[in-house]
């Protein structure tokens, strides 16, 4: 397997073909079901953890860390990733659309105050401004 063409941008559409391939060309749809997805998704979730375990709370954008470090993050953030594009492929969800759709359900739940003064937000389903 190899990345993105050169020139294409990597899409959820782009991952869930790549795993779909992989997983085809071992023979290994029979394991992936929902549940064992579900199972490895959150074993990696783990794995994420682990990485910030124990090193109290780090600074955005991770100054401090060496690079093998980083380069660690980013394989366990794909492994999330990519069980999560594969759960969604096996369960008929499509990602990208459910996501947006749940950013826009979002900013109705969360409505942005008016008053911009403010920072306060407005929970609009139990009825109490302030945060939430
Ligand atoms: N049946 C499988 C096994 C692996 N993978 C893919 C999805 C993940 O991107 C990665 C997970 O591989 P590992 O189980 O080897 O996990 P790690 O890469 O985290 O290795 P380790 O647990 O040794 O750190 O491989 C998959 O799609 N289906």
């Amino acid at each position: 397997m190899t990345g993105a063409p050169e020139g294409e941008s990597v899409t959820l559409d782009l991952l869930k073909k790549k795993m779909t391939e992989f997983a085809k060309e071992r023979d290994w749809e029979q394991f992936h079901s929902p549940r064992n997805l579900l199972l490895a998704l959150v074993g990696e979730v783990g794995e994420l953890s682990e990485i910030f375990q124990w090193k109290g709370e780090v600074p955005k954008g991770l100054p401090d860390w060496k690079e093998e470090e980083k380069v660690h993050l980013g394989e366990e953030l794909s492994d999330v990733l990519l069980y999560l594009v594969q759960l969604s492929d096996i369960c008929g969800i499509d990602l990208g659309k459910a996501a947006l759709r749940k950013v826009e359900l979002n900013a109705v739940k969360y409505a942005v105050s008016k008053k911009k003064s403010q920072t306060s937000i407005t929970c609009t389903d139990n009825n109490v401004t302030g945060s939430c």
